[in-house]
């Protein structure tokens, strides 16, 4: 059955090629052939064609007059071709009047058509016309070989085969000299792209010739040469006068696009070049078969089923099932896409591969997930086994190339790996699983050094703190600047430590900073720590101060309280020791910009808001007024008014751990917690005084008054001479008293007795002055109270040197026994 299939008004009509082919065209392939008929209108075209080739093309019905009958192309399958499988073209004649202005545009395009599809293209001419100036035929020649000049086909040459109709008695070969003589005259005055300018036709065109009798006139003969001239077209290409070409240029599963293609290019006035033309049909259509092939693998039950198994476990013989399932596509496609252009055919074929890899790599992505499992489970097995024995860069060493091995292993026994089309996934895959390693080992890297780190930290802490403590406990003048030079050396000292310690990690240089830094902070934490601890327990370390002072001599052994001690000024003396550490604990000093001497006035200045807080005149007085009985107690503490700031002058808040208010507290508590020891020091020293006097046993007094009585008796008749005598001894032992003679000479003899010669006489003239006072006061009509001492816990008193009120403040036991607390002109707090 004929089917047009470019339409009158220039549509491609895509069902006609599907109606004009047999349900299977297996057979055909690559070994169709195409044969295109072109000529003037009404000159006989259908009619040879239906002749030749068993085809049904319409015939102009000569009752009806001359006129078109074939519009556009019409395409059938040739019934008479027994061994090559051909198409037959049959194309719209030319000159006709339907067309009327636009028919050669149309018959150009046609013909272009014909040219670029058919194996071979007749040209049918009238007899009459060959050798004719005016011949019908000529514009359709000329046309021919205009438009072939469009089409580009190195490979080979357009084959034209003139059909001479209604063939004269004029020979032959005759007819065919006149013929070429027409075909040069024409090619010659065609005007030629400059690369054909000097190309003859026989370059471009493969000129065959043959003639048919009278349709009508001899028409017995005409239906035997139709015969012969299919049977032409139906012999082995290699037989003489065959019309037969080796091979169609397009495989016959491409020909539905390369004439689309064609007409759509025809169509749009382009070029053809035909070996492209043929690479861009292979590559549809291989593309085409690929889809379709990969589809057998998309859509199969198989891949389901894999897809399943992999999800939850390996998959048994995965490269089996892979290859297996490759070939599914690859079968198909190989088998439709043989004849197509090998270029293209064998790289769509390499780019099914890779798609069904693909498709497929979803299987083995998950299965590779359960190997890579089962390797992630094996390092860990070897972590435990071997990291303890060998150190950490040897057991990367060694285990790295253990689990390569092993993946290599499991890759091989899972994919095609030596099918290229697996390359990227296996690169991708392997990627992955050094990613999956690399990321477990620098975990056990980063826990294993942590380790370490906190194993050296633990080891710095245990040192720093110790020596922290130390420090602040001995509590010297320069304890801050000590500590920052303690942190910055345990800092040099650890950060090597720590660096030498994590070497066997190989870490990064930011890690070894950050390893740094972390110890720098660390130490900085410790030391800061120590140091609020210390002040938390601050008053623990006022009183070591305050016993250091205290409760030892100065070569620092317990002290042995004597009559002649002083126990208010050694009292004192270690209240403002306390006071002192009180002060180098209030606020610390770590911060690297701090200097000795911002230490040294910082302390100072706290140090003097707080001496507000001892009695600058606070003499211990006497429980018992009178006699001998007389005894030192210290007074009771008497709330403490002092003016103190709310605040430490120039310190940072976050340095300031005890404020101004919380120093008074804890002064006060360590007033209360050393009252006994004061006591317990009178008491002593009382003790030891009274052994000192009273002690004489009774025989020795007797005896004494037995043999001085001579002296007694002269003294008893000279009262003014005992007066005397008993108010200069009265007076010795005052000086003596008062000159601590005992603590003076455990200086030594030479500077004892040079500190005694200079006391000696403010000592004599004081007791003269107390006496005269004494003297006066009990003259006076009314008591006299005992006037306040000049205390300090004032707020000018604050700012007074503490050295000169301890001196002021040195051996004021009064025989009173009242310990004077000075009134405070102006206080703050409580
Ligand atoms: N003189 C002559 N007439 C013929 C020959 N073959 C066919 N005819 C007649 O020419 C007329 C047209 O024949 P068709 O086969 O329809 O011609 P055509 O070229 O296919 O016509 P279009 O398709 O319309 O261009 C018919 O009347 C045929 O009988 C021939 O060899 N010689």
């Amino acid at each position: 059955m004929a089917t047009q299939i470019v339409t009158f008004d220039g549509e491609y009509v895509d069902e006609s090629l599907r109606a004009a082919l047999p349900a299977n065209a297996s057979g055909w392939e690559s070994k169709y052939q195409i044969v295109a008929i072109m000529g003037p209108q009404s000159s006989g075209k259908s009619t040879l064609l239906n002749h030749a080739f068993g085809t049904a093309f319409r015939e102009m019905d000569d009752s009806l007059g001359r006129s078109q009958t074939t519009q556009g192309v019409w395409l059938s399958r040739a019934e008479t071709c027994e061994t090559t499988p051909t198409l037959v073209m049959d194309l719209e004649g030319t000159d006709g009047r339907e067309r009327g202005e636009e028919d050669t545009a149309f018959e150009k395009q046609t013909a272009l058509f014909a040219m670029a599809s058919a194996d071979v293209l007749l040209v049918n001419m009238w007899c009459n016309d060959i050798g004719r100036e005016q011949a019908s035929g000529k514009p359709l020649l000329r046309t021919i070989f205009e438009v072939n000049l469009k089409v580009f086909s190195p490979e080979k040459k357009t084959v034209l085969l003139f059909v001479i109709r209604d063939r004269s008695k004029t020979p032959f070969e005759r007819l065919v000299e006149n013929l070429r003589g027409d075909l040069e005259s024409i090619w010659r005055g065609i005007t030629k792209p400059e690369r054909y300018a000097n190309s003859a036709i026989t370059d471009l065109f493969e000129l065959k010739f043959t003639s048919l009798p009278h349709y009508e006139h001899e028409h017995e003969l005409f239906v035997a040469e139709a015969k012969a001239l299919r049977a032409r077209f139906d012999a082995p290409a290699n037989a003489a006068d065959s019309l037969r070409d080796t091979a169609a240029a397009v495989p016959i599963s491409g020909l539905g696009v390369s004439l689309r293609e064609v007409w759509n290019t025809v169509k749009a006035n382009k070029d053809l070049d035909l070996p492209a033309h043929k690479i861009m049909v292979a590559t549809v259509r291989c593309e085409e078969i690929a889809d379709a092939a990969l589809a057998q693998i998309t859509e199969c039950d198989e891949l389901a089923n894999l897809l399943k198994e992999a999800k939850s476990a390996k998959v048994s013989h995965l490269v089996s099932k892979i290859e297996k399932l490759t070939n599914k596509a690859l079968t198909p496609y190989d088998d439709e896409a043989k004849y197509f252009v090998k270029e293209v055919r064998e790289a769509k074929r390499l780019d099914l591969k890779a798609r069904v890899a693909k498709t497929l790599g979803e299987v083995a992505s998950m299965h590779l997930e359960h190997v890579r499992q089962d390797i992630v489970e094996s390092l860990v097995h070897e972590v435990n086994a071997t990291l303890d024995r060998v150190g950490f860069a040897t057991f990367l060493k060694e285990t790295f190339t253990k689990l390569d091995a092993q993946w290599e292993e499991r890759l091989d026994e899972s994919l095609p790996t030596d099918d290229l089309a697996w390359a990227d996934f296996v690169v991708e895959e392997t990627k992955n699983f050094h990613k999956t390693i690399d990321a477990i080992v620098d975990s056990l890297r980063k826990e294993r050094m942590n380790l370490t780190i906190h194993a050296c930290e633990r080891a710095m802490e245990r040192g720093v703190s110790a020596q922290a403590i130390g420090l602040l406990e001995e509590a010297p003048r320069d304890m801050w600047y000590k500590l920052r030079q303690m942190r910055s050396s345990a800092a040099e000292k650890w950060n090597s430590e720590v660096a030498d310690a994590v070497s066997e990690f190989e870490p990064s240089d930011e890690e070894v900073e950050r390893v740094h830094q972390n110890m720098r902070n660390r130490i900085t934490e410790v030391v800061d720590g120590k140091s609020r601890d210390a002040a938390t327990a601050a008053l623990a370390h006022m009183k070591q101060a305050f016993a250091r002072v205290f409760s030892k001599d100065s070569k620092g052994l317990p002290r042995i309280w004597r009559p002649l001690d002083d126990v208010a000024a050694i009292n004192r003396k270690a209240q403002r020791e306390a006071l002192r550490v009180l002060s180098l604990l209030a606020v610390t000093r770590l911060d690297d910009r701090a200097d000795k001497k911002g230490d040294d006035a910082a302390i100072k200045s706290i140090e003097t808001a707080l001496y507000g807080l001892i009695p600058s005149d606070a003499p211990l007085t006497s429980g018992v007024e009178d006699g001998d009985d007389a005894t030192e107690t210290p007074s009771t503490a008497e709330p403490v008014a002092v003016s103190l700031p709310t605040e430490w002058e120039d310190a940072a808040d976050d340095a300031v751990i005890l404020t101004p208010a919380e120093c008074r507290t804890i002064w006060l508590q360590f007033e209360s917690d050393t009252l006994y020891a004061v006591s317990q020091a009178m008491a002593a020293k009382e003790a030891a005084r009274r052994a000192l006097t009273g002690g004489a046993p009774i025989w020795m007094i007797v005896l004494l008054i037995i043999l001085g009585m001579n002296e007694i008796k002269w003294l008893l008749t000279h009262p003014l001479t005992l007066f005397i005598i008993v108010a200069l001894g009265l007076y010795a032992r005052a000086i003596f008293n008062q000159l601590d003679v005992t603590s003076a000479m455990q200086l030594g003899m030479v500077p004892g007795l040079t500190v005694l010669a200079a006391k000696i006489v403010p000592v004599g003239v004081g007791i003269l002055k107390k006496l005269a006072d004494e003297g006066a006061r009990s003259w006076s009509p009314e008591s006299t109270p005992i006037p306040a001492a000049p205390v300090g816990g004032t707020v000018a008193h604050a700012g007074t040197d503490p050295n000169s009120q301890f001196a002021h403040a040195s051996g004021d036991i009064t025989s009173q026994g009242v310990r004077q607390r000075a009134k405070p002109r102006e206080t703050v707090g409580r």
